[in-house]
């Protein structure tokens, strides 16, 4: 594969789904990065015979599931998972996470939530030590849309920055629907701060139906390199 980000994606997602993916029900997350994770565990499924059951982050996952021959299930059969793998925009030393960059952060953040294990798989332009040094779009907030206003001049004043609605681009006129039929605020915060009380005061707003925060869910992440390793960092849970 030419394309280093892309090898670099590829080579995580690998490493993670040799390390972490044993018989069982795995949720699967959104974005890029999982394609060659879905790609792994189909591979593993037909050469070692593994068994999983997939639970999809969005209607992206749940499309790769099906066209990989994998199984498909819910939280509704299977609210307890194994292990979650995901991508993420970006992430600090402590391995708290922005993500939403598709849009797809509540579902995700749930499936983090429900697994014994959730183990993050990026390349390594998302490695940062701490948030907005490499992704600068911001936190995704994912909002009920007739509140969107009012939620983005509450977070401008509780917090500070400047929060855009996300907006669809050229394939369709308005905003960004997410598969939760919401709007995403894309919130530019100015500094760092205490994530987790960040995470709280977020959700606290009327109208926030979820924010792309992950704050102490992940404890191992796969960084894919431009010269072909795998870096991993790992944090210890808190007592
Ligand atoms: O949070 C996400 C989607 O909501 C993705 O995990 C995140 O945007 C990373 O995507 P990619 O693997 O394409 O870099």
């Amino acid at each position: 594969m030419e394309n280093p980000v892309e090898n670099a994606k590829r080579l995580a997602a690998f490493k993670a789904v040799d390390n972490h993916v044993v018989n069982g029900v795995i949720g699967i997350g959104s974005g890029s990065t999982v394609v060659y994770a879905v790609e792994r565990l189909a591979q593993r499924v037909r050469e070692e015979g593994l068994e999983v059951i997939c639970v999809p982050s969005s209607f992206q996952a749940k499309q790769l599931i099906i066209q990989h021959g994998l199984k498909l299930g819910d939280l509704e059969m299977h609210p307890e998972l194994k292990v979650t793998i995901d991508g993420a925009d970006e992430s600090d030393l402590q391995l708290t996470l922005i993500k939403g960059g598709g849009g797809c952060l509540t579902q995700e953040k749930i499936l983090a939530s429900c697994a014994e294990e959730f183990i993050v798989i990026a390349d390594y332009r998302k490695a940062s030590e701490n948030l907005g040094e490499q992704w600068s779009k911001g936190i995704p907030v994912e909002v009920i849309p007739s509140a969107y206003r009012a939620v983005y001049q509450k977070i401008e004043k509780t917090l500070g920055g400047k929060s855009e609605l996300r907006m669809s681009g050229s394939s369709k006129a308005g905003p960004v629907v997410t598969d939760n039929g919401n709007f995403i605020l894309d919130w530019n915060f100015q500094t760092v701060m205490n994530w987790k009380d960040v995470e709280t005061s977020l959700n606290m707003i009327p109208g926030v139906v979820e924010n792309g925060l992950f704050v102490g869910m992940a404890r191992k992440a796969y960084f894919g390199m431009s010269d072909g390793s795998v870096m991993e960092r790992t944090v210890k849970a808190n007592m």
